[in-house]
């Protein structure tokens, strides 16, 4: 094959095995079969192997990364990654929508409410449409450098299909699928288990070699833009859209209300139908869906007054305790 046919070839290839992985990854609804999938990664990798100045940072090859790191280095947000107030019954809930409305003088107020993913916020920044840094919330101000550990999530778009500079942030998470599974083979090897879902997680965006990150079933829900270059979004609803369209996985159990017993209604139909889902959720956020809104309310010292996350009553307190970090 010469130089031309194997430039168009690895185009076709990275393409294929793009939107493979966004059936697989993002749709959880595979076009093939991981036979398949493989062939077109080892011909992809053949190919690059013989035309290594055709290598980009965005393909499919790329995302595990070299060597590992001696530390992580620090990365200062651009926006601070906030915190959220918390309601811990329905009168918390009211409470919040009345200082919400008092705040807004009582224009009307759209509420979107999501699932609350118990997982490890991350920060992702892309430039000109290529992912280049991936931190985690750290103290909400600074978090740690984990690029290369992000970038074998693959749910996380290496490109996007337009050449954006902007930053989204979300939840890294370990499915309970896939949380038993490690747990398993850790037995097997006796070595010390993880307690849940969500320590296994930063347990494993917390290693330096990212072979081992990449071991981990990793998935992710993003659910907010931070800042974006140029374009209008006048909504968190269609800021949650926009990031759909660019390939992100975002949590379909997301909907809008126009009042808070509605929220209430929907927090307690999750309460219920909770265990159904096939990773951890430890409670509900609610937000106002308007950006001006949530301009006018602003934040107190460390959440902001548009947002709030309703906690699930705890399970019975044994599994707290369990709740040690292990390395
Ligand atoms: N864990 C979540 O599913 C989640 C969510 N669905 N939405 C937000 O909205 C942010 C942006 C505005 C204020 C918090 N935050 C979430 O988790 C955050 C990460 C750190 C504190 C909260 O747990």
């Amino acid at each position: 094959m010469d130089r031309m046919a194997a430039e168009q070839q690895i185009i076709k290839l990275k393409k294929r095995i793009e939107e493979e992985s966004r059936h697989y990854y993002i749709e959880d609804n595979p076009q093939i079969t991981d036979q398949e999938y493989d062939q077109m990664m080892r011909e992809l990798q053949d190919l690059e192997d013989q035309w290594p100045d055709m290598v980009s940072p965005d393909s499919p090859t790329q995302r595990v990364g070299g060597m590992p790191l001696p530390f992580f280095e620090k990365i200062v947000h651009t926006t601070p990654m906030l915190s959220l107030g918390n309601a811990f019954d329905e009168n918390d809930l009211r409470d919040f929508d009345r200082r919400v409305r008092q705040g807004l003088g009582n224009q009307s107020v759209r509420y979107v409410c999501e699932l609350k993913i118990d997982g490890l916020a991350v920060s992702l920044r892309y430039e000109n449409g290529l992912f280049v840094k991936g931190a985690t919330r750290g103290d909400g101000t600074t978090g740690e450098d984990i690029t290369q550990n992000l970038r074998t999530i693959r749910s996380i778009p290496l490109r996007l299909p337009e050449p954006i500079t902007m930053e989204v942030r979300g939840e890294a998470f370990m499915s309970k699928f896939a949380f038993d599974r490690l747990n398993k083979e850790r037995a097997e090897r006796e070595e010390a288990l993880f307690a849940n879902p969500r320590n296994s997680a930063a347990g494993s965006l917390r290693q330096l070699d990212p072979k081992i990150a990449a071991s981990r079933t990793l998935s992710t829900f993003i659910y907010q833009i931070g800042e974006i270059d140029g374009r209008q979004i006048d909504s968190h609803s269609e800021g949650l859209t926009f990031l759909e369209q660019l390939g992100f996985s975002v949590n379909q159990e997301r909907r809008t209300f126009d009042e808070i017993e509605e929220v209430i209604q929907f927090v307690q139909s999750w309460t219920i139908k909770r265990p159904e889902l096939s990773y951890e959720i430890d409670g509900m956020v609610i937000k106002v869906d308007s950006f001006a809104q949530q301009q006018e309310l602003g934040f107190t010292a460390k959440s902001p007054r548009w947002a709030i996350a309703y906690k699930f009553p705890a399970e019975e307190a044994v599994t707290q305790l369990k709740d040690i970090e292990v390395s």
